[in-house]
């Protein structure tokens, strides 16, 4: 059966002055499907999600969703749903006031900031200043405005970051609704253990580059001992290091 792409990310490249920080990559997320983007820092995920969100040009390659040319898609907010920067937020504004501009910017009516509230657990504090918030509520805004409108992709870098127990369990099981509903969610992460329980498919960048690209019981199996996603990811990430924070750690 041919899989049903999403998202879908094919011969793109970007260069920052100098740098190529995304080189010809094509990779892609189906729908009903939980994908992860994982890679070093500087690997080049949040460009390439960004690229996605069309707030960075790629110098090379085609973007599509739901074999819809970006540039074709009138208003993209309709079509995925971003949570790419929890800081995204005025912080003398309540959560609601928030969510209600975000919804006008995506072109979604005013009220489904009250849907997504309820839906990310902030209902109690939709009033509150989103200066006062935590950073694992300010990741609940994210994802709640990555929502709006109820799009049938979601796009998130990092959002577990920050969270609780409860809050980690609670995303855990967002993300099985969200599957489960037929939508396409690709998710940039650094929690391991959280993509080794959670994920469907793996992607690995490094350098710029995709350097693995399987399922998620695919990557496992390049792994072994008791960290397998670990095993698997340190072995394919050992040659696209260059920055390692303290030294050379291996
Ligand atoms: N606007 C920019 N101008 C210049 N260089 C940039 C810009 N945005 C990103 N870069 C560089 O591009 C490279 C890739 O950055 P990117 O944020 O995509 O990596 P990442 O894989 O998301 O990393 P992390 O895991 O740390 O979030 C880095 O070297 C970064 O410094």
């Amino acid at each position: 059966m041919p899989r049903d792409r999403g998202i879908a990310v094919s011969g793109v490249s970007k260069r920052f002055g100098d740098t190529v920080v995304v080189d010809d990559v094509t990779l892609g997320a189906d729908a009903g499907s939980l994908t992860y983007l994982l890679g070093p820092n500087g690997a080049g995920k949040t460009t390439v999600l960004r690229m996605i969100a069309g707030l960075t040009a790629p110098d090379a390659g085609t973007i599509t969703v739901e074999g819809r040319s970006l540039r074709a898609i009138p208003q993209l907010g309709r079509a995925i749903g971003f949570g790419l920067n929890p800081f995204a937020h005025h912080p003398k504004h309540t959560a609601r006031r928030h969510l209600k501009w975000q919804a006008r910017l995506a072109g979604v009516p005013a009220d489904e900031a009250d849907r997504v509230l309820e839906l990310v657990g902030l209902a109690p504090v939709a009033g509150r200043l989103t200066g006062r918030f935590s950073y694992g509520m300010l990741q609940r805004l994210g994802i709640a405005t990555a929502l709006l409108g109820d799009p049938r992709s979601v796009v998130l870098d990092e959002p577990a970051n920050g969270l609780d127990v409860e809050g980690t369990l609670w995303l855990r099981e967002l993300f099985a609704t969200l599957t489960g509903q037929g939508k396409t969610l690709l998710v940039a992460s650094h929690s391991l253990s959280e993509v080794e329980i959670t994920a469907h498919r793996i992607i690995i960048m490094g350098k710029g580059r995709v350097l693995t690209d399987a399922s998620r019981d695919d990557v496992l199996a390049l792994g072994s001992g008791p960290r397998r996603l670990e095993s698997a990811y340190l072995e394919i990430t050992r040659t696209s290091v260059d920055y390692v924070a303290g030294g050379s750690a291996r």
